[in-house]
């Protein structure tokens, strides 16, 4: 099941190797992290990575390994956007020239970047961006300025400190015209000294959500006062500005620009298995060792991991972090195949890839956000201590719901894309994710044939029952939206119901490509039917959560309804004898986890006590203040009876 999850066995024993390197180095250890000062905490994060880096310079570690070693530091920094967005937009944006330039300076780390983009005044509109980027043909150059307050750049990671470049978006102003926004290589900071460069304002936002967690990172704030940039800093691949000042748009989409976020989005979708796949371990190996209530005769209570609603509860969460590695494996290869398609030119599937990279990154990181929480709560009390490693992975964690695009923006560009394809029905024939709706006349028509809740275990049923609940959805929107005269005006009245025909949409591909990876070789003995097992709780239990839609679509009846939450019980005690090798073959080290909840070898409670006397409020038996503000009350002499 390790390498099923690992994804080859080569993967296993890499991100082993790399877990290992990491778990035995001490600089990297992690339990202080939430009792640090913000300047400590940050100088400490430098530390790590500046360690992280030697280790990969000095062991000539590969990308890839260099890759799973930042994921077992498992702490935000500047690396994260250099490595994870300036570098890749470069890439993708950049001239050839300009990545003959930039790339070597950035993969040796001579110079930092981030990605800066999202301002005071606007994130999710790009369109709306204030900054901007006036060509003088004069100079050869761009002026980068920020005109307004809002116009601030706010939140770019690894900007308030770190970077001594950003890559900023701007409004392109060409001989007085606007150009749409583009994307500038700006320096901030003096290769010598790291002092702002003349006309930059830069700095950190200031403390976020939870202790430690992602302040570690310097979110930045970036202001401009006419900072000159010579004119081949615009990236340029494209559209280009010629010396005459004649700005040119190559026949490549506009939409390229926003390239690095469909490439970001796509590591993000298996970003989310991974962070659900570490609160299902510790949240599924402390049930195992929790017992409480049920002792017969004298004899041990019950393992609450043998609780119905403990299994109803942590199992769909088990199943979706399989679900979500399978579907992000996937999306990466999505991914590269349009990578590639556009290095020939051919942006046929560019609106697909936007639209499952926006989906799936809005349902994945939704259902770990949320999932992390109710492992939290799976813990009881113990949950909520720090030790247990879930409360700063869920601090984190939950900002993936807003960045890299807000969730829920991102399914209203989904449901562009499907309201666009049932309206290109009648004369085009759906391909792709959306093929399934070019069987909208079968899908509105045949409702579904369960009889018994066996009948449930049949991949064709529940790929059809997905594929009817999203194709109807989607036509009724379509119904809908045809009423008004303005489209525009419709898709903002419908917006709710089109989300929820996007989340049906996005549902179904993650149901299949499950399903498709079941028929592809499994390794192991056992292993395939493990995971049909955990497919099957995936596909039933979302079946049972949004079962209002299956009825009110008419697709299914109240009677298959509960025959289908009826086999997903089954399911559950079919889960339990696996659960434990199902979460440690997610190969997670004690380190990794930073968890006594879940550790492996399941020592939980005399580690707790262990820990309590390692906060420093127990450095003395009695605290600091004591004597000053609370033995007066207890001394104080009372008149009134009353008190
Ligand atoms: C080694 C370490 C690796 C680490 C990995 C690193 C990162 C990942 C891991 C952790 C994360 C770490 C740190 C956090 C990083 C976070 C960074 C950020 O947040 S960067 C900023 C992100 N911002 C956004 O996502 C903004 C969201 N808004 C938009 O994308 C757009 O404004 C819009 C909502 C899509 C609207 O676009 P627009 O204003 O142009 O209007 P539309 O009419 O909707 O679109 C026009 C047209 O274009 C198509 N389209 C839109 N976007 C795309 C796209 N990305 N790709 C392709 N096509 C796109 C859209 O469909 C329309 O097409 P059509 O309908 O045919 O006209
Ligand atoms: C931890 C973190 C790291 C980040 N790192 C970076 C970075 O490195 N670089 C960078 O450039 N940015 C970064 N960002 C910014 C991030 O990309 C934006 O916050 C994100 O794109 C959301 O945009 P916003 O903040 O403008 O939200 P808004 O769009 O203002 O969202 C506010 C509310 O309005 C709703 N809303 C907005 N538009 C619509 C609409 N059309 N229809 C319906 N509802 C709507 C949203 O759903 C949401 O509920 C980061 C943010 C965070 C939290």
């Amino acid at each position: 099941m390790k390498v099923a999850w690992a994804g080859s066995r080569e993967t296993l024993e890499l991100s082993d190797r790399m877990a290992k390197l990491v778990a035995n180095d001490p600089v990297f250890e992690k339990f202080t992290r939430p009792m640090l000062g913000r300047k400590e905490l940050f100088k400490n994060t430098l530390r790590k990575a500046a360690h992280g880096w030697k280790l990969i310079v000095d062991l000539r570690l590969t990308e890839e390994e260099a890759k799973w070693l930042r994921l077992y530091i498992d702490e935000p920094a500047y690396t994260d956007l250099h490595w994870g967005m300036f570098i890749p937009a470069i890439e993708g944006q950049g001239t050839e020239e300009q990545k003959k330039k930039w790339l070597p300076l950035a993969q040796k780390m001579k110079i930092i970047g981030c990605y800066a983009q999202t301002e005071l005044g606007h994130g999710s509109n790009v369109q709306g961006l204030e900054t901007t980027a006036t060509f003088d043909p004069q100079a050869d150059e761009f002026v980068i300025h920020s005109p307004t307050l809002t116009s601030s750049k706010w939140w770019p990671g690894g900007l308030g400190k770190a970077s001594t470049h950003a890559l900023v978006y701007a409004r392109l102003i060409v001989g007085g015209e606007f150009h749409g926004v583009h994307g500038f290589i700006v320096q901030l900071r003096s290769l010598e000294d790291h002092s702002p460069l003349p006309g930059i304002t830069v700095g950190d936002i200031g403390l976020k959500f939870g202790n430690g967690a992602y302040n570690t990172m310097d979110n930045g704030v970036l202001r401009f006062d006419h900072v000159r940039i010579p004119r081949n800093q615009m990236l340029m691949r494209v559209s280009q500005v010629t010396k005459e000042g004649k700005y040119m748009q190559s026949d490549v989409p506009r939409q390229l620009i926003y390239g690095t976020m469909v490439y970001v989005r796509q590591t993000i979708v298996v970003d989310a298995s991974k962070a659900l796949s570490r609160a299902v371990c510790i949240a599924t190996r402390y049930s195992a060792v929790r017992r409480q209530f049920g002792s017969r005769n004298g004899g041990p209570e019950t393992q609450v991991i043998d609780y119905k609603t403990q299994q109803s509860r942590l199992f769909p969460l088990l199943a979706s972090a399989y679900a979500f590695r399978f579907v992000g494996e996937w999306l990466k290869w999505l991914y590269m195949d349009v990578k590639q398609r556009l290095e020939a030119n051919d942006f046929s599937t560019l609106p697909e890839a936007h639209a499952c990279t926006a989906g799936l990154k809005s349902l994945t990181t939704t259902a770990t956000a949320d999932g992390i929480e109710e492992c939290r709560k799976l813990c009881g009390g113990h949950g909520y201590l720090v030790s247990s490693g879930l409360p700063e992975l869920f601090a984190v964690y939950i900002p993936a719901c807003t960045y890299e695009g807000d969730n829920v923006v991102l399914l209203l560009q989904v449901a562009r894309f499907i309201v666009k394809t049932v309206s290109e029905l009648g004369y085009k024939q759906p391909v792709g994710t959306t093929a399934y709706m070019g069987r909208v006349a079968t899908l509105m028509q045949n409702n579904c044939a369960v009889r018994t809740a066996e009948d449930w275990l049949n991949p064709g049923a529940i790929v059809e029952a997905f594929e009817a609940r999203a194709a109807r959805m989607a036509v009724a929107c379509g119904r809908q939206l045809a009423k008004f005269e303005n489209p525009e005006e419709g898709f903002a009245e419908l917006a709710s119901d089109l989300v929820e025909a996007s989340v049906a949409h996005c549902q179904l591909i993650v149901v299949s490509k499950f399903i498709e990876k079941l028929q592809q070789d499994i390794p192991g003995k056992g292993v395939k039917q493990s995971l049909e097992i955990l497919c099957y709780v995936y596909a039933l239990f979302l079946l049972h959560k949004h079962q209002g839609d299956f009825l009110a679509v008419g697709y299914l009846t109240p009677k298959q309804a509960l025959l289908a939450n009826d086999q997903l019980r089954t399911l559950y005690s079919k889960v339990r004898p696996n659960a434990i090798a199902l979460v440690d073959s997610f190969n997670y080290t004690d380190h990794y986890l930073g968890s006594i909840l879940g550790r492996y070898d399941g020592n939980v409670y005399p580690k707790l006590y262990e820990a309590a006397w390692e906060d420093p409020l127990n450095d003395s038996d009695v605290a600091d203040g004591f004597h000053q503000y609370v033995q007066p009350i207890l001394k104080q002499k009372l008149h009134s009876a009353k008190l």
